[in-house]
């Protein structure tokens, strides 16, 4: 069913087979929460599972639960239960350190296995995959070079057969474009390049298949669309067949092959385990576990469903557009049905399901608009975020997100642009964090 009144969510919701995960998880009332894409829900069994962590396993058990507990393999424990998410085999996941330092070890690490000296990534990536590959490059004496690679440029780039390595967000963070994984990393191989993929919008958004696609490294968070918690640690994936050979540069004890030996030499363990570089934040894991576990319950291709179905109901309604169908109208100041993109919004998130990941990015096309607008639709419960020059970011989060939800913000948002709310003195003053 297309909905198109709120009733029609209602029934939905009422059929979704995603529902229960809804119970899973803290949200408070009165908010509709569009910022899992920056910084995830809480799921309701973390508390309890670090005060447990806590309490007995540090308070309690102290130092032997290094053993009782696991907390020594927690890289790879919570690497494994990453891995379905990612489609990789368990020990090829581990978890630790952000996403910035794994980026830098995997950048690294495949800029070393290459004899070529180009690092090629994408001109608007997020700020932190740049900067990391400057610095990979100032270690390595590699040369970035940026592209567009939502248009023929990349291909291009590939083919003068100079690229070592390509660095590419598999969703990118402010547009939402969704990269084909798979023909992406197969052209790239085709031209001798390695691929480093950030999943950092990906992950729990949409099906990832790494081992199939044939990915060589690839980087993520867990704090957004897996709900570990602000600043959660981080994963790293490496291909199997790249574990004998990756030399990443933070070579520390946890990566040794035989940690408790204390050799005076570094020796890499001989799986994904030698991407670990010291001791981890174990109360931080125990907040991953608790979200991962919910995840082990979800079905990505329901999730995915579900995703495609409310970015296409939020694109109807607030722009007008959706696949195969542009709106017939796009007049402001007339009073409009919903759907028909008289509000003047216009989508830079793709139509088309194949290149959509599960946000939508909105423009207002007056200089200045977008940022008042999401202050004021906060003032109204309604959380997306904002990110510069001009765009509003609306992140959809099938495990806890109900249809009536995405029907409420989208006409929420209309009803914003079309009373001229957002353009009271108030909603332009910015927030250190936007
Ligand atoms: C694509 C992408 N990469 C990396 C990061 C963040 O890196 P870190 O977790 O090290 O802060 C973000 C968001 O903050 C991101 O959107
Ligand atoms: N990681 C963040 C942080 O430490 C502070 C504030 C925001 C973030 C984010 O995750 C931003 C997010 N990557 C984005 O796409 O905008």
């Amino acid at each position: 069913m297309t909905p198109t009144t709120r009733a029609d969510c209602v029934e939905l919701d009422r059929t979704d087979p995603l529902a229960a995960f809804r119970e899973e998880f803290v949200l408070p009332e009165g908010v509709v929460y569009l910022d899992g894409n920056s910084l995830g829900a809480l799921p309701r069994a973390t508390p309890g599972r670090v005060a447990d962590m806590i309490e007995r396993e540090w308070g309690r058990d102290l130092i032997a639960s290094w053993n009782t507990a696991g907390w020594w393999d927690k890289p790879r424990t919570l690497g494994a239960k990453i891995a379905p998410l990612v489609g990789a085999d368990p020990d090829e996941v581990v978890v630790g350190d952000g996403t910035s330092t794994n980026l830098f070890k995997a950048l690294v690490a495949a800029l070393r296995m290459s004899d070529r000296d180009i690092v090629l990534g994408e001109s608007g990536n997020f700020p932190t995959d740049l900067y990391v590959t400057e610095g990979a490059a100032r270690l390595t004496g590699a040369v970035q070079r940026r592209v567009d690679p939502d248009g023929p440029e990349l291909a291009a780039a590939l083919a003068t057969g100079d690229v070592a390595v390509l660095l590419l967000s598999h969703v990118d963070y402010r547009s939402g474009t969704l990269r084909d994984l798979p023909a992406i990393t197969r052209m790239a191989h085709e031209h001798g390049a390695l691929v480093v993929w950030d999943l950092c919008h990906s992950v729990g958004a949409v099906p990832i298949e790494l081992s199939r696609s044939g990915a060589d490294f690839a980087v993520g968070c867990t704090y957004k669309y897996l709900n570990a918690g602000p600043g959660a640690p981080a994963f790293l994936y490496a291909a199997r067949r790249h574990h004998a050979v990756a030399d990443q540069p933070l070579s520390g004890w946890h990566g040794h092959a035989n940690p408790f030996d204390f050799a005076p030499e570094y020796e890499p363990a001989p799986g994904v385990s030698r991407f670990l570089s010291g001791s981890q934040p174990l109360v931080a894991d125990a907040a991953l576990e608790a979200s991962l576990d919910v995840w082990a319950k979800a079905d990505m291709a329901q999730v995915r469903v579900k995703s495609l179905a409310m970015t296409d109901l939020f694109l109807r309604i607030t722009t007008g557009e959706e696949p195969g169908r542009r709106p017939p109208l796009r007049a402001v100041g007339r009073r409009p049905m919903v759907g028909d993109g008289w509000a003047g919004l216009e989508s830079v998130t793709p139509l088309d399901h194949a290149h959509r990941g599960s946000q939508v990015a909105l423009l207002q096309p007056e200089e200045g608009a977008g940022y008042p607008i999401v202050r004021a639709l906060i003032e109204r419960g309604v959380i997306g975020d904002f990110r510069a020059p001009d765009v509003m970011r609306f992140g959809f989060t099938p495990l806890y997100l109900r249809y009536v939800d995405v029907y409420d913000a989208a006409t929420a948002l209309v009803d914003v642009v079309e009373t001229g709310e957002w353009r009271q003195e108030r909603f332009a003053r910015r927030a250190q964090v936007t």
